[in-house]
């Protein structure tokens, strides 16, 4: 596991945009998984500024995104497919059809989970893997619990991540209560991981996934196994880790 220490966010999103834009260089046909969140904005943003200089091109990229509310269509603003063509995909030239986010719209909820689940199985697995932290420890949906999930599922979310959500909504009420998300084990397939966080309020879980016990009640410790594990956060995420 590599830990890069940044002095701030914008450092953060700078270090971590690097090792994607160098993921891109290596393999140019590379399929990205992609996170959404507060966190990856910064990412985000400093991707789109290189390809307007010509420094990354995204044509023969395929992405795979890791999560998707239940319930949300693609038009409302706080579904994630409106997040990842807001943030990224309408400002770089990732190919429409070379993007994949699970769909919320789905009610059928198995039959979702393993179409997307294949999904990713049938584009070769993915190549690097972009993930935030839930101030719980979770990574994609995967909240909290007694055994890690395998594949795709579907979530209810906790109180604690909805809590954490909800200011992205107009009231809790309209806060989705479940999700779509990758599972543990499909996260981990990933060839390499890299994982982003920031400000005190993911230090708690940061401490805990980097070296706590590895358990399924904190979803990201299960990375301390994955042999390319690479973590950039920044000062204050990293306060309560002794490096
Ligand atoms: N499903 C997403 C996660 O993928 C993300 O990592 C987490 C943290 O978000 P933020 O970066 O806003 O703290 O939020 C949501 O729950």
């Amino acid at each position: 596991m590599r830990i890069y220490c940044t002095k701030d966010y914008k450092e953060m999103s700078r270090k971590a945009a690097n090792l994607i834009s160098a993921q891109v260089i290596i393999k140019p046909e590379c399929v990205l998984g992609l996170a959404t969140g507060s966190t990856p904005i910064g990412i985000y943003d400093q991707l789109v500024e290189w390809y307007h200089k010509n420094d990354i091109d995204f044509s023969e990229v395929t992405t795979v995104n890791l999560d998707e509310y239940r319930g949300l269509t693609k038009e409302n603003d706080q579904s994630y497919y409106y997040f990842m063509h807001t943030h990224l995909f309408d400002r770089v030239n990732i190919r429409p059809d070379h993007s994949f986010i699970p769909d919320g719209t789905c009610e059928d909820s198995e039959f979702e989970c393993r179409r997307y689940e294949n999904q990713i199985r049938s584009l070769g697995g993915i190549d690097m893997q972009l993930l935030g932290l839930g101030r719980n420890g979770h990574i994609g949906f995967n909240e909290p619990s007694d055994s890690f999930a395998q594949v795709t599922h579907c979530v209810d979310l906790t109180q604690s991540t909805i809590d954490a959500n909800k200011r992205f909504f107009a009231s809790e009420a309209d806060v989705p209560r479940q999700a779509y998300t990758m599972g543990i084990g499909t996260i981990l397939q990933a060839k390499k991981i890299l994982l982003v966080a920031s400000g005190e309020d993911k230090a708690e879980a940061v401490k805990n996934t980097l070296f706590g016990p590895i358990t399924p009640y904190v979803p990201a410790s299960i990375l301390q196994i994955h042999p390319d594990v690479t973590i950039v956060a920044d000062e204050a995420a990293l306060s309560l880790c002794k490096l």
